[in-house]
Order: structure tokens, then C-alpha cells, then sequence
């Protein structure tokens, strides 16, 4: 079983699953906490994988996505039409990644840029910086004005990728450079509206997981009240630091208002990993032939580590998990931590029951009324936390 299903085109898949369990993937979301209720109707975010040919972005499809293991995207063949690929999680994260062949002709009779960039909710631009990134940026430039004479709220990402083969100087000078000419390029043509985010990333490391957390945060109209619920967590409870994590993909979809360090990044990954693996090796055989699943409302784990932190690992609903940071001696209050939690995974299912409740009073993004710390109006959610500080 893949873990999404391919409308187009089904890569083989027969080597190793990466950390995960191949099995474990998305199905049909049937949580005990499903706050899907209207994503059906609503057409989903488009994310377009574009760049010259081997620059890397079906192997940043497969490695994100599909738990392929960065070695096998080796044996990719090239992609010779669009491939697209429905990401179908909970309500926060539900997309279209559309994978595009690198020789794409935009002029093309064919090509029908309307359609394409019409529905687009972020244009990924994939630069190979261990290339000569010349003709990269050439085509930077004609792939996102096309795309912004269609659709001006196109969110625009520039990938410098595959950094992993080049040293320190060498990164901070390319990314330097590309963003400094990709941006003239730009003026030049008379677009310095446009605005370009630029990501380094390699998928042999986190940074590309950290890169498409990025992506994917932007197109969740809800994030501020997430974030803002994440921050009251970690006030009432003396936690450091805490992500929302897809737990299929590892990417983050929001995380509270302190700056995101990577190696904490890193860690929940890892302590990801370590509980899906754990859970899939042993949950089988306790539960006999019954069908189960990785990760559950059962799912938590403790990890201390040995410089005084603890990392701690809550189920939120099928396909989310809270991951926290704090120091050891703050989780003497585990009570009140998890307290706190339930609150948390309550006012969560709230801000969607909302979005649904009062779709059409929303505004244009579609995000809740966010009015101090009344996250969803007169539910009053937040004044159940128990502050542990206190
Ligand atoms: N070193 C390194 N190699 C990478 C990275 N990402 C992808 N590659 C390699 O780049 C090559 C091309 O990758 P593909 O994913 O097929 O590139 P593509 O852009 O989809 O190519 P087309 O389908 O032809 O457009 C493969 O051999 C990958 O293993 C990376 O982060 N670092």
C-alpha cells in the first residue's frame, strides 16, 4: 500500500520505507477526533513542484511524502507528465501536489496556464545549486511571472537544493546570489511586487521537512489561531517549545511564536520516528489480528534526555501529534501538563467546528476571528487552562 494515491502515475516502491513503517500512510481519516467536516466541498490548496529536469522534485516528493529513502530517488526516472499526488489529512492538511515534467513549456498550446496556476496556493520553484543555476533562474523568472499575471496570491518558494553537497561559504554565497539576481530579474521585467521566499534544502537531511513545513503553514488559514494556542500551552504549562506535527510526513503545520530552532526541529523528528516504529513492532501482536494502526489516541511517549529536558509526545488526532520541549524539572506538573493538553485538543477541534459553523461569516482566508485570547469567540476555551506557572 503507497501512502497516498497516485491519480497518474505509481512510482515503484519496493526498497526501504525510511523510518516509517511503509504501511503506515494515510488512509481514510476516521479519528475518534475528526474535525473534518466540510473539507470535502472545499476545493483543496494546489502545490506546484516546478524546475529544470533533475532538479530534484519528484525525490522531494517521494522522500517527504512517500517515506522514500533519500538514496533510492537515485533511480527516479524523469517525469514526462504532470504527476499529481492528493495529500488527504485531517482538515489542516489537505492539498494537491502537482509534480511537473522539468521540460514543461509554458508557450505550449497545451499548456493551459489558467487552469493551472489559477487554483495554485504556492508555486515551488526547485534550483539545483550543484549545478550552474543560470538557466535555473531563466526559467524562475518566466515560471513565476506567468504564474502571477494568472494569480497574484500565488505564494512563490524557491528551493536552493541539494546543499548537502556543498560547504558553509559556499551555501550562504549561492543563496546570496540567487536571491539577489532572481529578485533583479524580477525588477527588471517590472514585477518587484512579487515577493520570493527562498529555502535551502537537501532531502538528506531535515531541512527539506523543515522547508515544506514552511510551505505547507502558509496555506492553513487557521494557523494563527493554532499558533496562538500553542503559546497559551506553553505559558500555562512551562514548556519551552512545542510543534504540531503531521506525523505521517514530519512536517510541522504550526508551532508556537518562539523562533524554530533546527536541532530541536530534528529531535521531535527522530522521537517521531522512534514511536511510530515502536508502536508498529509490538502494537500488532498485543492486538492480535484486530486492524491497527501506528499511532492512536493511546499514542504518547517520554523521552528524557540526559541534559535535563524531556521531550513529550501526545496524540491529537489520527494524523496530528503534539510534540513539547521543557525542562525536567517543570514536568514534575505532568498533571496539569496534560490537563492542559486536553484542553488544547478540545480548543482545536473548536477553531474547525467554527470555521464550519461560520464559513461564510469568515473572511476571504477563511481564518476564525482571532480576538485577543478568545481563539474561538465566545467558547472561551482558553480560560480552562490551568496555569502550572502560578
Ligand atoms: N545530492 C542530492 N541529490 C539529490 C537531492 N534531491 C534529489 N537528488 C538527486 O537528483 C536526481 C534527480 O532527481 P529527480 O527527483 O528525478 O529530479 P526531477 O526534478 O523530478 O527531474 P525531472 O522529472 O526530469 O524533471 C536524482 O538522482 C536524485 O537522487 C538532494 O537533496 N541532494
Amino acid at each position: 500500500m503507497s501512502s497516498y494515491p497516485d491519480d497518474e502515475e505509481v512510482v515503484p516502491f519496493d526498497g526501504h520505507a525510511g523510518s516509517f513503517p511503509k504501511e503506515f500512510g494515510y488512509g481514510a481519516f476516521d479519528g475518534d477526533h475528526d474535525v473534518t467536516l466540510s473539507s470535502n466541498n472545499e476545493q483543496k490548496p494546489r502545490i506546484l513542484l516546478m524546475g529544470l529536469r533533475r532538479s530534484g522534485k519528484s525525490s522531494i516528493q517521494k522522500v517527504v511524502f512517500h517515506k522514500m529513502s533519500p538514496n533510492e530517488t537515485l533511480f527516479l526516472e524523469s517525469t514526462n507528465k504532470i504527476v499529481k499526488d492528493d495529500i488527504n489529512n485531517s482538515s489542516f492538511v489537505q492539498f494537491q501536489i502537482w509534480d511537473f515534467p522539468g521540460q514543461i513549456d509554458f508557450f505550449d498550446s497545451t499548456f493551459d496556464s489558467d487552469m493551472i496556476f489559477g487554483g495554485c496556493g504556492a508555486l515551488v520553484f526547485v534550483i539545483d545549486a550543484q549545478d550552474d543555476y543560470m538557466d535555473a533562474l531563466n526559467k524562475l523568472n518566466i515560471t513565476v511571472t506567468k504564474a502571477y499575471k494568472v494569480n497574484q496570491n500565488i505564494k512563490f518558494e524557491v528551493f536552493i537544493h541539494k546543499v548537502d553537497g556543498l560547504g558553509d561559504d559556499f551555501k550562504m554565497e549561492s543563496q546570496r546570489d540567487i536571491h539577489q539576481r532572481a529578485n533583479d530579474d524580477l525588477s527588471d521585467a517590472g514585477y518587484d511586487k512579487i515577493h520570493l521566499s527562498f529555502h535551502l534544502t537537501s532531502i538528506y537531511d531535515h531541512s527539506i521537512f523543515e522547508a515544506f513545513s514552511k510551505v505547507v503553514q502558509k496555506l492553513i488559514p487557521q494557523l494563527p489561531a493554532l499558533e496562538n494556542l500553542l503559546n497559551i500551552l506553553n505559558t500555562n504549562s512551562a514548556i519551552e517549545k512545542s510543534f504540531l506535527f503531521d506525523v505521517v510526513s514530519k512536517i510541522y503545520i504550526a508551532t508556537d511564536s518562539t523562533p524554530v530552532d533546527m536541532q530541536s526541529y530534528e529531535l521531535c523528528c527522530d522521537m517521531i520516528d522512534v514511536v511510530i516504529d515502536v508502536s508498529w513492532i509490538y502494537g500488532y501482536s498485543v492486538r492480535d489480528e484486530q486492524e491497527t494502526t501506528a499511532f492512536d489516541e493511546q499514542s504518547s511517549s517520554l523521552i528524557k534526555l540526559n541534559n535535563g529536558t524531556v521531550l513529550y509526545l501526545r496524540e491529537v488526532n489520527k494524523f496530528l501529534a503534539l510534540v513539547c520541549i521543557l525542562r525536567e524539572d517543570n514536568f514534575d506538573h505532568k498533571g496539569v501538563i496534560d490537563y492542559n493538553f486536553l484542553c488544547f485538543r478540545e480548543a482545536i477541534q473548536q477553531v474547525f467546528e467554527l470555521r464550519n459553523k461560520h464559513q461564510s461569516m469568515t473572511n476571504s482566508s477563511g481564518s476564525p476571528i482571532i480576538n485577543g485570547k478568545n481563539i474561538v469567540g465566545d467558547t472561551h476555551m482558553n480560560s480552562s487552562f490551568i496555569d502550572e506557572t502560578n
